[in-house]
C-alpha cells in the first residue's frame, strides 16, 4: 500500500470518527480548526491520488455537480401515514381499538414528531446507496446528492447491513433563524417555517445549497431489512443505532395508555426548549407480533396514531393575547 493511500485510509477514518461524534453523539471531540485543518489536507491528498479516495470521504459532504432532473425512485416498502388524535380522549379510543385486536396489554412506544421531511435512506453492504423523498408513498424522487451532505447520515455503515431506514430530515430551529435573517439582507423572501426550509433545501438539483443549510435528521423506523429478525420497534431502533444512526433520545416506552398521555402533556410544555420543532408525538405498539396481529387500514397502521399539538403560531397567538389581556 502506498504511503498517500495509507495517509488518505488514515485521516478519513479520524476525520469520520470526528463527525460521528460531532453530529451524531452531539459531542464534539475535537475543535472545529483541528477538523478543519484535517479536512483541508485529505482535500490535498484525494487531489493528487483521486484513485485513492474513499466513498464515505468527508469531502463528498460538500455537494458535486448540480443534477439537471429528478429520477424517480419506486419504494420497496411503501412509506404510510399514520392516523390522528386530537386529545386523550382520542388517544383512549386508539388504545381501546388496539386492545380489541390483542389478547393482551400492549406495551408502547412514544416518539417525538419531527416536523421535517420524511426520507428514505437505502444502504447495501453498509454503503450508502440511495435516498429519497416519502412523495406519495410508493414513490418519491432521488435526493441522494442533497441527503450526503448532511453530516448525520453515514456514508458507511459500522456493519455491513443491507436495509432500508427512514426518517425525518430537518433545520435545526438556529439554523432556520439564520437562514431567514440572510434571506432578510438579501431582500429574499423568507421561508415561513423550518420544515419548508428543509423542504426546499433538500429538493434543490445543486446540493451545495443543501450542503450549506445546517441539515439533520432522526431515523424512526426500518423499512426493509436482510438477514436480521428483530421482534420490536425498540429494538429496530437500539439495532440502526448501532449501525451508526442518528435517533432521536427522548422516546420512551410507555406501558399504559396513562403512561403515553402524561408523556404527550409532558411535551406540549416542553417543546418551546427543543432545538428543533416537532409537530406531534408518534405512538407505536412496540411488539412486531402485535404490529401483524393489528394490521393496516387503506392507508395507515392499526398499531400507530399521531397525537397532534395545536399549530405552535396558534398558541403563541394565544400566548399574545393573554400578555395583552
Ligand atoms: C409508523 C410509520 C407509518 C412508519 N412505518 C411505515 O411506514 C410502514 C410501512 C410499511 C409497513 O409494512 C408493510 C410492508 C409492505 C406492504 C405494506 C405494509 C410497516 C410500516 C411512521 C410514519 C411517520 C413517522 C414519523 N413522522 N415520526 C416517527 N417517529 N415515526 C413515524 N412512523
Amino acid at each position: 500500500m502506498t504511503v498517500s493511500k495509507k495517509e488518505i485510509d488514515r485521516l478519513t477514518d479520524l476525520l469520520n470518527g470526528y463527525a460521528y461524534a460531532y453530529y451524531v453523539e452531539d459531542n464534539p471531540s475535537v475543535p472545529d480548526s483541528e477538523y478543519d485543518k484535517l479536512l483541508h489536507e485529505l482535500m490535498e491528498l484525494e487531489e493528487k491520488n483521486p484513485e485513492h479516495k474513499r466513498d464515505d470521504s468527508p469531502t463528498e459532504r460538500v455537494g458535486g455537480e448540480p443534477l439537471k432532473q429528478f429520477k424517480k425512485v419506486e419504494h420497496t416498502v411503501p412509506m404510510l401515514s399514520l392516523s390522528n388524535a386530537f386529545d386523550a380522549d382520542e388517544l383512549r379510543d386508539f388504545d381501546r381499538r388496539v386492545k380489541s385486536g390483542l389478547d393482551h396489554d400492549p406495551t408502547y412506544m412514544c416518539e417525538l414528531k419531527i416536523d421535517g421531511l420524511a426520507v428514505t435512506l437505502r444502504y447495501e453492504n453498509g454503503r450508502f446507496i440511495q435516498g429519497a423523498t416519502r412523495g406519495d408513498g410508493s414513490i418519491g424522487e432521488d435526493i441522494t446528492h442533497n441527503l450526503k451532505t448532511i453530516p448525520s447520515i453515514p456514508l458507511r455503515l459500522k456493519e455491513a447491513a443491507t436495509l432500508e431506514v427512514r426518517g425525518e430530515a430537518f433545520m435545526p430551529k438556529k439554523s432556520f433563524e439564520r437562514l431567514n435573517e440572510a434571506k432578510k439582507e438579501r431582500e429574499e423572501a423568507l421561508f415561513a417555517n423550518p420544515r419548508n426550509a428543509a423542504a426546499g433545501s433538500l429538493r434543490q438539483l445543486d446540493p451545495k445549497i443543501a450542503a450549506d443549510r445546517s441539515l439533520d435528521i432522526f431515523i424512526y423506523s426500518i423499512g426493509a431489512i436482510e438477514g436480521k429478525q428483530l421482534s420490536s420497534h425498540s429494538e429496530g431502533l437500539d439495532y440502526v443505532r448501532e449501525l451508526g444512526f442518528k435517533t432521536n433520545k427522548e422516546a420512551e416506552r410507555c406501558e399504559t395508555i396513562e403512561e403515553v398521555i402524561a408523556y404527550c402533556e409532558k411535551w406540549v410544555e416542553k417543546r418551546a426548549d427543543l432545538p428543533y420543532e416537532i409537530d406531534g408525538i408518534v405512538v407505536k405498539v412496540d411488539s412486531f407480533d402485535d404490529q401483524s396481529d393489528l394490521g393496516f387500514t387503506a392507508k395507515s397502521p392499526r398499531w400507530a396514531t399521531a397525537y397532534k399539538f395545536p399549530a405552535e403560531e396558534v398558541v403563541t397567538t394565544l400566548r399574545r393575547i393573554e400578555l395583552s389581556i
